[in-house]
Formats: C-alpha cells, sequence, structure tokens
C-alpha cells in the first residue's frame, strides 16, 4: 500500500457526506480527484511534501457522542494535544470546522464553535492510520444535527459521566422520555456496523478526583455487556486510558479494513490487557 498524503481542510472535511463510508462514490471525495474511496476508506493520492504527520494509508471517521457535559470536548483536546480544557464549561454548540487549536480555543473563547473535528495519524503495526475525529454538541436542541453526521461515522465513542447518574441513564431508554437515548439514536442513524465503544468519563484518577462517582465500573461493564459493546472508564483530565479507547478503535478499524483472515483483533480482549484501573497513578 503506498502512503499518501492526508486531505487537509474544510472542504474535505466539513460536510457530512464527506469520504461516504459506502465507497459507493457519493461523497465529496467522490468529487474531488485528490481523493478515491477503497473499502469505505479516504485514501489521498498525492504526495505529501509537508511534515509526516500529513502521511496515512487508511482514514476513519470517529465521532464523540455522549450527553452534554460528559467531556466530549476535554477527550478530543487530551487525545490530541495531551492537554486539559481546564477552567470554565464551554458547551459545544453546532458545526464548525477546527482548522488549528489556536484557532479552535479563540472560537470557543467566543462561544462559536458548534461540532468540530481533528485529525490525528497513529501507526497502527506498523500502518498509519488517520482518525478524524468529530466531536459533536451534547445539548438537545443540537441532536437533529447530529443526526446528519452519523452516516458517516465508521466508529463512534460514546459518552457518560461516572459523576453524573442522568448522563449514564440517557444511554438506554430506560422509560418513555421525550428525547431518545444515545444507544437508541445510534440504532436508528448509524451504520449496522459501526464501530461502538463506552466510555465512562471523568473516573477518579490522580490528578482526577475533584468529583465523587455515582456510577460503579460494574454498572458501566453491565450495561456494555448488555448491548455487547467494548467498554472503559477513562479520564479526559489526568489522560486515563485516553490514548488506549482511540487506539482500540484504531487497530479495530484497521483489521476490518486490512480483512487478512490470519490476523485476529478482539477489541475487548486488547482493551482488558491494556487498561489501567483508576486509582492507579500510572497513566
Ligand atoms: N474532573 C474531570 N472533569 C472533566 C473531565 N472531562 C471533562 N471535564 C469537565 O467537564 C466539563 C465539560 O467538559 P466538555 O468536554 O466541555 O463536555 P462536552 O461533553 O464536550 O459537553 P458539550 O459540548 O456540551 O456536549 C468541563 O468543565 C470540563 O473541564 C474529566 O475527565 N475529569
Ligand atoms: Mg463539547
Amino acid at each position: 500500500m503506498s502512503r499518501k498524503k492526508a486531505a487537509k481542510g474544510k472542504a474535505a472535511t466539513s460536510s457530512p457526506s464527506a469520504g461516504s463510508p459506502t465507497g459507493k462514490g457519493s461523497g465529496k471525495a467522490a468529487r474531488n480527484p485528490g481523493i478515491v474511496q477503497m473499502n469505505g476508506v479516504v485514501h489521498p493520492s498525492r504526495p505529501s511534501i509537508s511534515n509526516s504527520s500529513e502521511f496515512y494509508d487508511i482514514a476513519f471517521k470517529v465521532m464523540l457522542v455522549g450527553d452534554s457535559g460528559v467531556g466530549k470536548t476535554c477527550l478530543l483536546v487530551r487525545f490530541k494535544d495531551g492537554a486539559f480544557l481546564a477552567g470554565s464549561f464551554i458547551s459545544t454548540v453546532g458545526i464548525d470546522f477546527r482548522p488549528s487549536s489556536a484557532a479552535f480555543r479563540l472560537y470557543q473563547c467566543c462561544g462559536l464553535t458548534e461540532m468540530n473535528d481533528e485529525n490525528k495519524v497513529l501507526n497502527i503495526d506498523g500502518v498509519k492510520v488517520k482518525l478524524q475525529i468529530w466531536d459533536t454538541a451534547g445539548q438537545e436542541r443540537f441532536r437533529s444535527v447530529t443526526h446528519a453526521y452519523y452516516r458517516d461515522a465508521h466508529a463512534l465513542l460514546l459518552l457518560y459521566d461516572v459523576t453524573n447518574k442522568t448522563s449514564f441513564d440517557n444511554i438506554q431508554d430506560l422509560w418513555l422520555e421525550l428525547t431518545p437515548a444515545w444507544l437508541t439514536e445510534i440504532h436508528e442513524y448509524a451504520q449496522q456496523n459501526v464501530v461502538l465503544m463506552l466510555l465512562g468519563n471523568k473516573a477518579r484518577h490522580c490528578a482526577d478526583a475533584t468529583h465523587e462517582r455515582v456510577v460503579k465500573r460494574e454498572d458501566g461493564e453491565r450495561l456494555a455487556k448488555e448491548f455487547g459493546v467494548p467498554f472503559m472508564e477513562t479520564s479526559a483530565r489526568s489522560g486515563l486510558n485516553v490514548e488506549l479507547a482511540f487506539t482500540a478503535v484504531a487497530k479495530e478499524l484497521k483489521h476490518r479494513s486490512m480483512k487478512d483472515p490470519s490476523e485476529k483483533f478482539m477489541l475487548q480482549e486488547y482493551v482488558n490487557k491494556e487498561i489501567k484501573s483508576p486509582g492507579c497513578c500510572r497513566t
């Protein structure tokens, strides 16, 4: 597989149909001669002359979803920049492209960000896997905006906040409510074969000991098992398992796209092997 250049810029990333995972050529990639699609994956086609992080072999879209305040934006920033967005909570409010971290912070300060997207290239067993990560607004009034983006996502990270019981209850339908639960929405709008992982964020760990836990880890595990999805606890504040969550998803996506029968990959087994528990200070 040849090394190609990542297509950068709003045109390649900000449309809900860009890089359609159907690989049927319906998305932006089909209209852009610089990008071709194979196996539901965006393959850029021009060699890069800039820095090495712009080279990749395969690319996938990963969407962060969950209630407002669970830590989606902080998880993305922790993964991308290795930093924690401390200070007052600025809710994500719609759709926008995040051209650079500096601009993003400026936008955030002005309350202008709606949905942010960020790229990161991971080296997975010698294959450069680009994750294009879409951070969505968790507030109910933006749900209809988010729906349009589900179908293009190859993977979804579904977050709740271990210090907020409502955010956990909203994962699945417990009783008839006006707003559908996250799993119900995912079932309705996402692709059937989307890679889904449940994350209990704000786990008390080292630097992250600010709030009391109200959702036990066992409850998260039980829910994930019931729906057959991998699960782990994270802390955007301390960095606990943040890299692992994205790496595990990248490994699963890479494995699926390579379709090499000799190579077996079990997502939950990998997570169980690599996971660090809250309370331990080795992040
Ligand atoms: N203690 C702790 N606080 C966190 C963590 N992650 C996020 N927060 C805090 O939780 C609040 C909300 O975080 P955001 O990342 O903005 O939440 P969000 O899910 O993006 O919310 P919306 O954009 O409204 O959907 C902020 O005040 C963060 O500082 C974490 O891991 N630990
Ligand atoms: Mg946000």
